[in-house]
């Protein structure tokens, strides 16, 4: 009898929550039909979408999204789900290319903007900056005609979430194209005079690599990821600083910059929080704060800068660099102005990250691939001995003109890039048109997806699609091969400034 009386008194309870449960999996459904709505063929998605394997960190989005491209292959694009948000996988070159260079307006920004200051590092990354938009109001489908009631509620229910949208887009961006402005100052900083001095260090830093190597005790075996980004905490630490960083002594420690790059990106938990958030539900970004990088990584910074730009201004030193560039901007009447130093600092994590992380995991896999193809890694060497004289420092022309290395650098790349899944975010509202196949019209506000490792991976364009095959590269296998093909540096406008201030051709 007791039993009957409590199931009487939850019953309304447990209708709510079911009607409550209904109600939103009814809405999840819904806005997880956005791309069949609109004729484009997506995914079956679950519940909290496609990329719920990369949210657990179970696997890397490029191969999530490979093995989705790979079940609708013919298709040259495909629609998929962030939880509800929809997301547009491009994969055929042709739009690859119109995405990244030839409609740049309509995909100037990044997935991801950081408006100014709001995040004391990653705030000052052209990547995360946002580029010029237009400021037109944008129509983003036909107006149709009068419908009934329920046809017109869901019109009203559209034009909502787009506003929403637009109010996203334009607080995360400024209005100016602060994007242009960081990239003029890049290049800027890379002057052909520079270009010339972070070569010599890096021509030190290799010998004292080949010290360590050497100096090690027969057998020794090597972490090849540790080995490379101890050279590249000892590259950056000399160029940007002009700071002897003691990470590639023999027998020490990897060295204070070898642990703050290893802690930009093995964040604590709270840091891991806030990086999740940022990545899945930016809203929520604004309000608990971005600041993915520590204050004490910050701060390490500040001091460095502060202590580098009085010693400099002590001792009368000068020296092409970023701490040259930091006490122009914040040295007054002999002085360090505070109030710009923490600016600075976010712009020393940012320039010390490019090439720490960057070319750090790069390195480390071309090693990889060399110790594992020791056939490849002969060519290698026979190559080195012919063009490079023992003895003699290493010289830019005499490294730029190493043909079948940077083969293998690409080869590398193209099985391992950076970047597995470039992220654009539609600006102006545009048609997306396959040359025998659909069209689709984008709206502002969508994220556009381009499958870097699919691309790369596909036999259509490379005869070895799985192996490391570095004559992929060769002059005679990359005839006609489309450019938006071989992402390493992605493309367009917003590619990579890292291979062409180093006077490479990207
Ligand atoms: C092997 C080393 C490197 C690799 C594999 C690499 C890869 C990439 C990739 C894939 C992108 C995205 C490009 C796009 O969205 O089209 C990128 C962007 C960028 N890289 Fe690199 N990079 C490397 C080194 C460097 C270096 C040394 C610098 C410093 C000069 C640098 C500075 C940047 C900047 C500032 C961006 C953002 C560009 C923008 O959005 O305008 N990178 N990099």
């Amino acid at each position: 009898m007791r039993l009957v009386n409590n199931t009487m008194v939850l019953l309304p309870w447990i209708s709510v929550v079911a009607a409550v449960t209904a109600a939103l999996v009814a809405y999840v459904k819904w806005a997880q039909s956005y791309w069949w709505r609109r004729g484009v063929v997506q995914t079956r998605p679950r519940l909290l979408g496609d990329l719920w394997d990369q949210l657990m960190r179970r696997r890397t989005a490029g191969d999530v999204i490979q093995s989705i491209c790979r079940k609708h292959a013919k298709e040259p694009f495909v629609g998929i789900y962030n939880i509800t948000t929809p997301i547009l996988v491009v994969k055929e070159p042709e739009l690859i290319n119109e995405v990244l260079v030839k409609n740049f307006k309509s995909f100037a920004n990044n997935e991801t903007v950081i408006p100014e200051g709001a995040d004391r590092a990653f705030g000052y990354n052209p990547f995360f900056a946002a580029s010029h938009r237009t400021g037109k109001k944008m129509n983003f489908l036909p107006r149709t005609r009068r419908g009934t009631r329920r046809r017109r509620r869901r019109r009203r229910r559209r034009r909502r979430r787009r506003r929403r949208r637009r109010r996203e887009i334009r607080s995360a961006d400024p209005g100016e194209d602060r994007w242009k402005e960081l990239r003029l100052r890049l290049s800027r900083a890379f002057n052909p005079s520079r270009v010339k001095i972070a070569f010599s260090d890096m021509a030190t830093s290799a010998d004292c690599l080949a010290h360590l190597i050497a100096g090690s005790e027969p057998g020794t075996s090597h972490n090849g990821l540790l080995l490379a980004k101890r050279y590249t905490a000892h590259v950056s630490a000399r160029v940007l600083f002009g700071i002897e960083s003691h990470s590639l002594e023999i027998g020490s420690q990897p060295g204070v910059f070898y642990e703050m790059g290893h802690k930009i990106f093995n964040c604590d938990f709270l840091q891991n929080i806030r990086l999740m958030v940022f990545i899945y539900y930016r809203p929520l970004s604004k309000l608990i704060g971005y600041n993915i990088v520590s204050e004490s990584i910050v701060d390490f910074f500040r001091k460095l800068i502060r202590d580098s730009v009085e010693y400099r201004h002590r001792e009368g030193v000068t020296r092409e660099d970023f701490v040259e560039h930091a006490a122009k901007t914040i040295m007054v009447d002999g002085k360090v102005a505070e109030d710009q130093l923490s600016k600075l600092a976010g712009q020393a994590i940012n320039s010390y990250v490019e090439t720490f992380e960057t070319s750090g995991i790069t390195l480390a896999s071309v090693l990889l691939m060399l110790a594992t193809n020791p056939a490849q890694q002969e060519r290698v060497r026979a190559e080195l001995k012919e063009k490079l004289k023992p003895g003699e420092p290493l010289e830019h022309d005499a490294v730029v003109g190493l043909p079948f290395l940077e083969q293998v650098v690409n080869e590398t790349m193209r099985l391992f890039p950076f970047s597995d899944t470039m992220r654009r975010m539609c600006t102006k509202a545009t048609t997306l048109r396959s040359a025998e196949g659909p069209s689709v019209l984008v709206e502002e506000g969508t994220a556009v997806y381009i499958p870097v490792e699919t691309v790369h991976r596909d036999p259509a364009y490379y005869s070895h699609p799985e192996d490391f095959w570095p004559d992929h590269f060769s002059p005679e296998e990359s005839e006609g091969r489309p450019k938006s093909v071989y992402l390493g540096f992605g493309d367009g406008p917003r590619q990579c400034p890292g291979p062409s201030v180093l006077g490479l051709d990207p």
